[in-house]
């Protein structure tokens, strides 16, 4: 089957509606994890506040998984973990009859604060599932099979409602080719190499060999360390700002563009550096969305590139592609 579901933006997330055993949430949509996350009726009412819960004694459908549980941490530290269940899961029109649902008895501050999303649907692979005694599939993997095409794509807008589509490519929502590389999925994140970036148009190699992963829940575009100080070194009066956690500079600053190989074929994906402020820290100060990975070792293309682009994740042949739109 086709379906799409458009999720909500907000600055930093993009939400679909879901429905679980009839019950309808909005849900961040997250290619760098692999876990299926709701609140709960089982939350605090301090820390459900205007969020949708998920109540499974409401859903016919609901199968509890005895004994089983998860927890979950995510990279700005922020957290969750509760028990598990499964039911019927509903995406724009893919349904996954008997979907491992997490449900949340613990919530870190950051997801009660953030009203816009009642839960994660990872679309990482299910080798970083964290449902103890045994990991289980995404929504994605369980619905794979009946997709016509193994694929969904997304396609991340900046202000305006963006797309997830499973199950077909649209090829009217790109222009020119999609440029494709193969995925490792051996770390459970959709990940390709990465070993050349540009910046004003001139094409560098990345001495560090380094890798990279497509992630729709990372706001920013996380690069080497190296990568990030030869960046902003071409942007007048930017520094590295321990308050602020990242690299700054004027407003008024003239920043290049800047691209990032995707894949060893050499298509670079270019960011124009109009597009490239995240957010403005006060007196004329902006937060670059370029910044450094803390030397993680794999960089992490969130939607400040892949909202430049039209993205296709292929489980089918484990592979990512982009295009222009
Ligand atoms: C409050 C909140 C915090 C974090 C995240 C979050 N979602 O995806 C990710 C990235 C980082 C990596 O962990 C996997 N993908 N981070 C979402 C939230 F709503």
């Amino acid at each position: 089957g086709e379906v799409s579901a458009t999720p909500e933006p907000n600055e930093s997330e993009y939400l679909s509606p879901v429905s679980i055993g009839g019950q309808t949430l909005n849900l961040d949509f997250d290619t760098g994890s692999a876990d299926l996350w709701v609140f709960s009726t089982s939350l605090s009412s301090s820390s459900i506040g205007q969020h949708a819960a998920f109540d499974p004694s409401k859903s016919s459908t609901w199968e509890d998984y005895p004994g089983a549980s998860w927890q979950i941490m995510y990279g700005d530290g922020s957290g969750a973990s509760g028990t598990v269940g499964f039911d019927v899961v509903e995406v724009g029109g893919a349904t996954a009859s008997r979907q491992a649902v997490e449900i949340a008895t613990k919530v870190s501050s950051s997801f009660v604060s953030d009203v816009n999303n009642d839960g994660l649907l990872g679309l990482g692979f299910s080798k970083i599932n964290t449902i103890e005694p045994q990991p289980q599939k995404t929504f994605f993997e369980s619905v794979l099979p009946k997709l016509d095409q193994p694929v969904f794509t997304a396609d991340l807008e900046d202000d305006a409602a963006g797309t997830y589509e499973f199950g077909r490519v649209d090829t009217t929502k790109y222009t020119g080719m999609l440029h494709v590389t193969p995925v490792d999925s051996s770390n459970g994140f959709w990940e390709f190499a990465s070993t050349a970036y540009s910046i004003g148009g001139t094409t560098y190699q990345n001495s560090g060999a380094s890798t990279a992963i497509a992630d729709t829940g990372t706001s920013l575009l996380l690069v080497d360390d190296n990568v990030a100080q030869a960046f902003y070194a071409q942007v007048q009066g930017s520094q590295l700002s321990r308050t602020a956690g990242g690299y700054v500079y004027p407003c008024s600053a003239q920043v290049p563009d800047f691209g990032v190989q995707i894949g060893s074929s050499g298509f670079i994906a270019t960011i124009p550096g109009s597009d490239i402020t995240f957010a403005e820290v006060g007196q004329g100060t902006c937060f670059g969305g370029v910044q450094g990975n803390g030397g993680g070792g794999i960089q992490i293309f969130g939607d400040v590139l892949l909202k430049q682009y039209f993205a296709v994740f292929n489980g089918g042949n484990e592979s990512f592609g982009i295009a222009a739109k």
